[in-house]
């Protein structure tokens, strides 16, 4: 319990408020319903609502679905917004446990703005690193329950926000997920590095990491990268279930137990925040890096293939 409450203390002085795929839906009818809803979340957004909450006291949990078009990539404002979000439901009493998902179709996130990295300033990339430093405290370092309902691709930053999370369940269908930091160029923090291993292990991290693995959702299921896979349609309706299930467990005692199995990857960070962000800065204003990131981002923005 301690660490977590230091974490926070750590959070408030700090105030940090502050293709891999192709994803080519079957048909050309499921292509333009994509769009057109693809459409909407990138009209929400420019009302800059990036997610939307729905809070059921009742029954005590929240359902949390990030709503930044086109594919919910993590900037600084967006992480800042969330942070705050997270904060709420942390001090929420009648709030036991959130679901996280995506309202965006097939994406539950592209992981961090590659933007943000991209020619990439000393401030703004210290802020953006301390936010999202601060995003993965409050998620992995949370006292309620979080439920992962991931919706669609869910690569590196993505996945970070899934496995933050104390039980993932995500859809069947040609979605990926997984730390691909090293198709980027880029090597995955190692409190990426150090979630993923809590999640399925040394040696199938290791693997992951390096190969930068992307994860079908049924590859994803074998080496408990995910827990549950779910039709579509029934993704939240599992969710609920599940999270139901995690709200009947006695709260302060699977508090403590989380805390307890948690603290050490969590403090290994709160121990270096700037040591961290000072790294990640150096790391990503290197000439090969920013070469790296700038093919990358050529890659992404290739015209698609029609499957038609
Ligand atoms: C010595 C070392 C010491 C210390 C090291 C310290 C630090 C390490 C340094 C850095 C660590 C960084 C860790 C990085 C984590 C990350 O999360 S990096 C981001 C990784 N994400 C990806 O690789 C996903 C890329 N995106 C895709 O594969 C696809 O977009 C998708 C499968 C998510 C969705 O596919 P589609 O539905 O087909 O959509 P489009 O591809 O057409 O995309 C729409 C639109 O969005 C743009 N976009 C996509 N992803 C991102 C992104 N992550 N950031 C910014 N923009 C993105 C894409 O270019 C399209 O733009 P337009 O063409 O429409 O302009």
């Amino acid at each position: 319990m301690s660490i977590i409450k230091s974490a926070f203390r750590v959070l408030r002085f700090g105030s940090a408020k502050n293709q891999l795929f192709s994803l080519e839906s079957k048909t050309c009818r499921a292509f333009s319903v994509c769009n057109k809803l693809r459409q909407d979340a990138s009209d929400a957004n420019a009302s800059k609502i990036n997610f939307y909450v729905d809070e059921n006291k009742e029954k005590g949990y929240a359902i949390l679905k990030l709503n930044k078009g086109p594919v919910n990539s993590l900037n600084l404002e967006f992480l800042t917004e969330l942070n705050i979000q997270l904060e709420k439901f942390e001090e929420s009493k009648e709030i036991k446990g959130v679901i996280l998902t995506s309202s965006i179709p097939n994406i539950f996130s592209a992981g961090l703005d590659i933007m943000e990295m991209y020619q990439i300033k000393q401030d703004r990339g210290s802020q953006f690193w301390t936010a999202l430093q601060e995003t993965w405290i409050k998620l992995y370092g949370s006292n309620k329950i979080y439920i992962a309902a991931i919706n669609g691709h869910s690569p590196a930053g993505g996945c970070l926000l899934s496995i933050s999370c104390d039980y993932r369940i995500m859809s069947k269908g040609p979605y990926k997920i997984g730390l691909n930091e090293t198709l980027l160029g880029i090597k995955a923090p190692f409190w990426f590095r150090d979630t993923m291993i809590n999640t399925i292990g040394y040696r199938e991290t290791e693997k992951a990491l390096q190969l930068g693995k992307l994860y079908s959702s049924e590859e994803a299921l074998a080496v408990n990268l995910v827990d549950e896979l779910a039709d579509s349609k029934d993704l939240i309706t599992k969710a609920e279930e599940q999270m139901s299930k995690w709200c009947a467990i006695p709260t302060v005692a699977r508090e403590l137990t989380k805390s307890s199995m948690r603290r050490d990857t969590l403090s290994k960070l709160i121990a270096q925040r700037e040591a961290d962000t000072q790294s990640f800065i150096e790391f990503t204003q290197r000439d090969s890096i920013q070469k790296s990131l700038r093919m990358y981002l050529e890659s992404l923005k290739k015209p698609k293939k029609s499957s038609a």
